[in-house]
């Protein structure tokens, strides 16, 4: 089966820098699709599985890893954006305003941002981190495609219905929003991710060989 075109793009996905702060963001030009979620929703699995990449993001079982908003280019003008997962009670209070301070600086000012991914276990969606990322979206117009992560771990009735109940819930959001299951495991879901990462990316479909 041939790849498609977004999954082609994101397989080039490279590291390019950590950024504590906007200031330190790369250039706020082309386009950017941003993965936000708690800490341990499975933002970094995600990525590597949608990137094809085993180890590009760093995973881990410590939540609260990734501290820092991490850039991947996937071209000259296209980039992926691991952000920082709060809602990690182990760390500091100061260390997590400041986190969320970061976050939100980077959420009101990035320019280049078209679309945001986020992500939520499956198995304890739609908390207070959520609330405020969908806020923010209905505020701010930005395009949102949920995914319901580790979809794996619970049986297809089950997630079938975890689906439906959050579909349900945000039948009203004010801006356009996308509700997926999705496993990093088993790959469930990549295809619709990379549908949405084609249109914010502004991937165009190259046209079919002629016969
Ligand atoms: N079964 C299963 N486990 C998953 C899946 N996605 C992530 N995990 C596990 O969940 C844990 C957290 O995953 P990460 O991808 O590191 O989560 P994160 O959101 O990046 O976490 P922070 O960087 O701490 O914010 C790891 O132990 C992963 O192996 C999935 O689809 N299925
Ligand atoms: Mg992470």
């Amino acid at each position: 089966m041939p790849l498609h075109p977004a999954q082609r793009l994101l397989h080039q996905a490279a590291f390019l820098k950590s950024a504590q702060t906007v200031e330190q963001c790369p250039p706020d030009e082309g386009l950017e699709v941003a993965f936000a979620g708690r800490s341990n929703a499975g933002k970094s699995s995600a990525i590597n599985r949608l990137t094809g990449q085993r180890s590009l993001a760093r995973t881990s079982k410590t939540p609260g890893r990734t501290q820092l908003l991490n850039f991947f280019t996937l071209d000259e003008q296209r980039r992926l954006v691991d952000l920082p997962g709060y809602g990690y009670a182990k760390v500091d209070k100061a260390v997590r305003m400041q986190w969320q301070e970061h976050l939100d600086d980077y959420l009101a000012r990035r320019e280049c941002l078209t679309g945001l991914v986020l992500l939520m276990d499956i198995r304890h969606p739609l908390r207070e981190f959520d609330q405020l990322m969908l806020e923010w979206s209905a505020r701010s117009g930005m395009p949102l495609l949920i995914l319901l992560t580790k979809a794996d771990k619970l049986k297809f009735g089950a997630a079938k219905s975890a689906l439906m109940q959050v579909t349900k819930t945000l039948k009203d959001h004010p801006a356009p929003l996308r509700v997926q299951l999705f496993s990093a495991t088993s790959g469930q879901g990549c295809e619709q991710a990379w549908d949405q990462m084609a249109e914010w990316l502004r991937i165009e479909d190259e046209a079919p060989p002629a016969i």
